[in-house]
């Protein structure tokens, strides 16, 4: 990841000093030194830590993404040196929106009420008043970016403060390399899954919007935005969307396809079945697939484990990939427009030079050439796995391949075997493709010695 940068500029360590930071703290619990020296030298500060569960219990996630950014504005507020805020936010934020403009929305409750309320009320009366909060929000992540996005804007006094919302993070598209990723949020968790054979089938609608972001398109914009918010101090907030939808879209159909087509070329390595995952759009087939194509080869191999004097733990692996299916489901079932009036003026502002080396132009990424990079970054990066080992995965395909056919072709026959035996239709049917088959192969030996 950082050879290209020690490259070009080899002291970069003496350049950067990470400080120990934690937002569930007062004042973060920085040491006395490392505040002081934040507090006269900061130039610029870019927010991004926050909680990304979206099954986190509320009041860590109004901790972490509404009071730390209350508290972060506080102690920005007493940097003479500062020239600019910049808050990483999430395109999600009023995903209870069709169309999203650059505008920073008004909550339902004020996150400072939020905040003070989760003060004195016990756990347990937070989680029954949660759906009644967070509303048309679909998860207590996008619920607390949007109160952080209005904390920032009611308590961002003369600070000059910009918010970026990116869409859903994927993969690097060209910086340092393409195909570098390290986290298992978004899609990546879910290419895992699908590569080694444990995803079978999504609840999705193929042809809505993917809105997928490259993680250096947004580290790029990021930075021009810092850059424009010190330089230009524009008069109110501004918001900047960085997404793909509306420049260059893709949906979920092609991406999966694409994803699948990927697994031909570099397959996983000890997947557990053969990659072949598909979309289901209700709710009948979602279920029928679940039992079928998840929860019934698991609870197979488990009982194959125990037998083999093993730990079973396929159905708990597979309890935990459909509750995440069940939670990224409302992102990929629907599209969101969002407008990009401000990222597109901010591409204009830059110099020719700035606009190639800060390049957050979305329209020029090839798509297909994109994902084949991110499964690979993802078989690389975060599976650890060698390219060496590609041949022997293929094996390895082939022979479940073989395991599959022969596994049907069994259950077929024992299937048959039992109509057979207990009903006069399934005998009838049988005696009639026996006999047609017999009659098919006693024409072609005679048409063959005809011939001869
Ligand atoms: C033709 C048809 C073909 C079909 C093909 C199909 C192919 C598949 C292709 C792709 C489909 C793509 C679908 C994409 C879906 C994308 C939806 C994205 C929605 C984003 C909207 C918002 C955007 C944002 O603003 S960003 C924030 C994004 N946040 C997330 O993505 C976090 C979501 N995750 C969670 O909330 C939780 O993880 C949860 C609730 C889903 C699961 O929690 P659980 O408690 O069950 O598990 P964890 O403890 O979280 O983790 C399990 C396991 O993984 C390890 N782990 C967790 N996080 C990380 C990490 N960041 N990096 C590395 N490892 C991580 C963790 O340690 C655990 O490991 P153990 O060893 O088990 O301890
Ligand atoms: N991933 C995505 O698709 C998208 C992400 N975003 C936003 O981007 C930002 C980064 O998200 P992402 O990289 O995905 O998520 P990660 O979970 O990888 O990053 C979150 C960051 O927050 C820090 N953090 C978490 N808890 C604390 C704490 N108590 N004290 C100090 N630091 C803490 C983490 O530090 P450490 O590494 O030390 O744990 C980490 O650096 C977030 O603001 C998120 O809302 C927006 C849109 C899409």
């Amino acid at each position: 990841m950082f050879e290209k940068v020690k490259e070009v500029c080899p002291n970069v360590h003496e350049k950067i000093r990470a400080i120990s930071a934690d937002l569930n703290q007062n004042d973060f619990a920085i040491s006395k030194e490392d505040l002081q020296e934040l507090l006269s030298n900061t130039n610029v500060i870019f927010h991004c830590a926050a909680t990304v569960r979206f099954d986190d219990h509320l009041r860590h996630a109004v901790q972490l993404n509404v009071t730390a950014t209350q508290q972060l504005l506080l102690m920005a507020s007493q940097m003479p040196k500062l020239e600019a805020f910049i808050h990483i936010s999430t395109a999600y934020s009023n995903c209870n929106l069709k169309h999203i403009d650059e505008v920073i929305y008004p909550c339902p409750v004020e996150p400072k009420k939020i905040i003070d309320s989760m003060e004195w009320l016990d756990d347990a009366i937070i989680d029954e008043i949660t759906p009644k909060l967070i509303g048309d929000q679909p998860n207590t992540y996008t619920y607390t970016k949007a109160l952080g996005e209005v904390v920032v804007q009611q308590e961002g006094g003369d600070l000059n403060i910009a918010i970026v919302r990116p869409s859903i993070m994927g993969a690097t598209w060209q910086e340092p390399f393409p195909g570098w990723v390290d986290n298992i949020n978004g899609p990546s968790g879910l290419i895992i899954a699908a590569g080694k054979g444990f995803l079978r089938s999504v609840r999705a609608t193929p042809m809505a919007v993917a809105d997928l972001i490259p993680a250096d398109t947004v580290v790029n914009l990021t930075l021009a935005v810092g850059w424009y918010t010190a330089v230009h101090r524009p008069k109110s907030t501004l918001v900047y969307h960085c997404t793909s939808g509306n420049l260059n879209p893709c949906n979920w159909g092609k991406m999966g396809f694409q994803v699948l087509a990927t697994f031909e070329k570099i397959p996983f390595e000890r997947a557990f079945r053969r990659p072949n995952a598909d979309f289901t759009t209700n709710n009948i087939s979602t279920h029928y697939w679940n039992a079928v194509s998840h929860r019934a080869p698991a609870i197979i191999y488990d009982f194959y484990l125990r037998l083999t004097g093993r730990k079973p733990r396929m159905t708990k692996l597979m309890n935990r990939l459909l509750r995440t299916l069940s939670m990224l489901e409302y992102f990929i079932n629907r599209s969101w427009e969002w407008s990009t009036h401000n990222t597109e003026m901010l591409m204009s502002e830059l110099s020719p030079e700035d606009q190639r080396v800060f390049n957050f132009d979305i329209r020029q990424l090839n798509w297909l050439e994109y994902i084949e990079n991110y499964v690979l970054g993802v078989k690389k990066y975060l599976l650890k796995e060698d390219m060496a080992g590609i041949p022997e995965a293929k094996q390895h395909l082939k022979r479940l391949r073989n395991i599959h056919y022969l596994f049907n072709t069994a259950l077929f026959l024992i299937v048959w075997r039992l109509l057979i035996a207990r009903s006069q239709v399934a005998r009838n049917v049988w005696f009639f493709i026996v006999s047609f088959c017999y009659k098919f192969l006693s024409y072609f030996r005679a048409s063959s010695t005809l011939k001869v």
